[in-house]
């Protein structure tokens, strides 16, 4: 793999974007980087702390400040945050720097996969279906609209939804010349 080119993860909370981007980075020979944990490093405090003191204002203008710092770097795969494509800068950043690979995800699949989760702020809800979907409904048009590719992966076997992300970049970020 070109160790200049970088591969950048997007799509809902409990996509597989850390999971599957540490498998990625692994393979393709590239550092893994994951936004969330880079924000927290950068400020001393977890995601949900940031969230509690500034909001979520305050927590999208560090998530696109750490998102421009991340763009200049190369040979990394990056697995954002599920609400980095909120921003039309944020977008536009990682269409220039790297190639985009969509993870969607469907509601009944977040729930089972984040039933435990008690960290992701945003899913502090009481109706977390609701909750879900909503965010689902703004956002599935951004993650299309930025994706170069749109992983079809419907399985529940990471080593599944593994082996067709090669099959399917093999193919489409070579043709699109990032790959050595
Ligand atoms: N294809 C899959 N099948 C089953 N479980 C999965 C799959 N992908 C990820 N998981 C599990 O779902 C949970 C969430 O995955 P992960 O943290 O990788 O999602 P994420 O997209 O990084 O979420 P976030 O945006 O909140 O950081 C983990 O427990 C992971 O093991
Ligand atoms: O979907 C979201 O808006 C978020 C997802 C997480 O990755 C974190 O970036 C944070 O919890 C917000
Ligand atoms: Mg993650």
């Amino acid at each position: 793999m070109n160790p200049s080119a970088n591969l950048f993860l997007i799509g809902p909370m409990g996509a597989g974007k850390t999971t599957l981007g540490k498998k990625l980075a692994e393979h393709y020979g590239l550092q893994f980087i994951d936004l969330d944990d880079e924000i927290e490093r950068r400020c001393g405090v977890s995601v949900a702390t940031v969230f509690e003191i500034e909001g979520e204002p305050g927590f999208r203008q560090r998530e696109s400040k750490c998102l421009a710092e991340m763009c200049q770097l190369r040979g990394i795969v990056l697995a954002t945050g599920g609400g980095s494509v909120l921003l039309p800068e944020n977008r536009a950043m990682l269409s220039a720097h790297g190639f985009v690979l969509y993870l969607p995800v469907t509601v009944d699949q977040q729930l089972s996969r984040l039933a435990r989760d008690r960290k992701r702020p945003l899913l502090q809800a009481p109706d977390r279906r609701e909750r879900l979907t909503a965010m689902a409904t703004v956002r599935t048009p951004l993650y299309e609209a930025t994706a170069d590719l749109r992983l079809d992966a419907d399985s529940n076997q990471i080593i599944k939804v593994m082996e067709t992300a090669v099959q399917q970049l093999d193919a489409r970020w070579q043709i699109l010349g990032q790959a050595a």
